[in-house]
């Protein structure tokens, strides 16, 4: 999988995040520098509190270093305005959570369309590349089911087709199997390798040591910084090691 990599994606350089002030500052993140490929998946792996959100809102612009600076496809997200850095999140990056975030309203094609729509896409186009992402997902036959049709599997598959439609570099995935049973978990890291593997770079944050071992490598995140780096070949063995010491 290593051997075909593309260009750098992102690029996170000392990067620092403290919360609230004095007796009550916290600092999620103490000088994280990191860097994702075209064709390569990353996980994160790390006890709870140890940063991991932080560094995936970092990374997708959602929140802003308090130090330090991310880059995506050559774009530094903290160069520009917050309506800049939406439009650039919008274009470039996809995001994948554990709670799906479907509207309840619309349809599984409407609510892959929707963001296209947003960003000014006209309703036909942004319906072919909806149905284009849908396809990619494996969730054809539930194109036009609403939500609570569907099952915790099937929603995911549509929030991720929604994650991917359109021309999106930097896939971001915040436990995005956490919800479900692990024929559906790993039915979802087939798309999403599949994707990475299309040329998509991708950063996913999971507990579990089994979707891990679908990246190309794993970063360990302890008290704000990475304590440690490994190669998906490096052995199962040692992440699994490390899922069970640093589960939280
Ligand atoms: N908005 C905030 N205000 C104050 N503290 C925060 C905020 N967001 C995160 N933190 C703190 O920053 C630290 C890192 O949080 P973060 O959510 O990134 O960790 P995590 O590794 O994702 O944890 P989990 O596995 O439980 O989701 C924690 O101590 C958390 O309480």
């Amino acid at each position: 999988m290593t051997a075909d990599l593309g260009p750098v994606v992102l690029t996170i350089t000392d990067a620092h995040r403290t919360h609230g002030r004095g007796a009550h500052e916290v600092h999620a993140l103490r000088g994280v520098s990191l860097q994702v490929r075209a064709g390569e998946l990353v996980a994160v792996m790390g006890p709870s509190g140890s940063g991991k959100s932080t560094l995936l809102n970092i990374a997708g612009g959602l929140d802003t270093p308090t130090s330090g600076s991310v880059t995506v496809s050559g774009n530094n997200l903290g160069g520009v305005n917050n309506a800049r850095r939406a439009q650039l999140r919008r274009a470039h990056i996809g995001y994948v959570f554990q709670d799906y975030n479907l509207v309840p309203a619309l349809t599984a094609r409407e609510n892959v369309s929707l963001p296209l729509e947003f960003d000014g896409v006209r309703p036909h186009l942004a319906r072919i590349d909806a149905l284009a992402a849908l396809a990619e997902t494996g969730a054809l036959d539930i194109t036009e089911l609403f939500p609570d049709q569907l099952s915790g599997g099937q929603q995911q598959r549509v929030a991720i087709a929604r994650a991917l439609v359109g021309p999106r570099q930097l896939i971001l995935a915040d436990e995005p199997t956490g919800a479900l049973d692990s024929v559906a978990g790993e039915e979802i890291m087939q798309v999403l390798r599949a994707r990475i593997d299309g040329g998509a770079a991708g950063l996913m944050v999971t507990h579990d040591a089994r979707y891990a071992a679908w990246a190309d490598r794993t970063v360990f995140l302890r008290d704000g910084r990475i304590t440690d780096s490994t190669g998906a070949l490096a052995s199962a063995e040692s992440l699994l090691a490390g899922a069970a010491g640093q589960a939280g």
